[in-house]
């Protein structure tokens, strides 16, 4: 996943972050349209962090099992909460293909959750 910063804008554009259809108030800065369900599925939990749950999940498309943070937006309650899921999804952007920095691979804007989509770890 790449990151790029326009000229008259100080935000970053995520080239593999995508929103649901007809989502108003968002997190993330993306105009790309698309279903976390229609490519990936779920499994098992394997941890939890602060603002969310992290479980298995494979790709429909490709078979790969990976892991999935799904960060509650409900826990997201200051602005402090907003931003650093916003860092924490840059920086692993940014250094995304390090071989000691699990690769984020896609990242889901939903109605109630943040889907962050990466390597999975063993
Ligand atoms: N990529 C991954 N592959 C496999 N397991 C993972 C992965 N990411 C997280 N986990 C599991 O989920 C647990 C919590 O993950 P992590 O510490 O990254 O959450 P966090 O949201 O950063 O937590 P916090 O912000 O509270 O420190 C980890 O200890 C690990 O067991």
């Amino acid at each position: 996943m790449a990151v790029a910063r326009s000229e008259n804008d100080s935000s970053f554009k995520l080239f593999n972050c995508y929103k649901v259809e007809n989502l108003t108030e968002t997190i993330l800065e993306t105009d790309r349209i698309s279903n976390f369900k229609d490519r990936y599925v779920l499994g098992d939990q394997l941890g939890w962090g602060q603002f969310g749950i992290i479980r298995e999940c494979s790709d429909k498309l490709t078979g790969e099992v990976l892991a999935c943070k799904s960060i509650s937006k409900n826990r997201l309650v200051t602005d402090e909460d907003v931003r650093s899921i916003k860092l924490e999804i840059e920086i692993m952007t940014r250094l995304s293909g390090h071989p000691n920095v699990v690769d984020l691979k896609d990242v889901y804007e939903e109605e109630d959750y943040v889907q962050q989509v990466m390597e999975f770890i063993n």
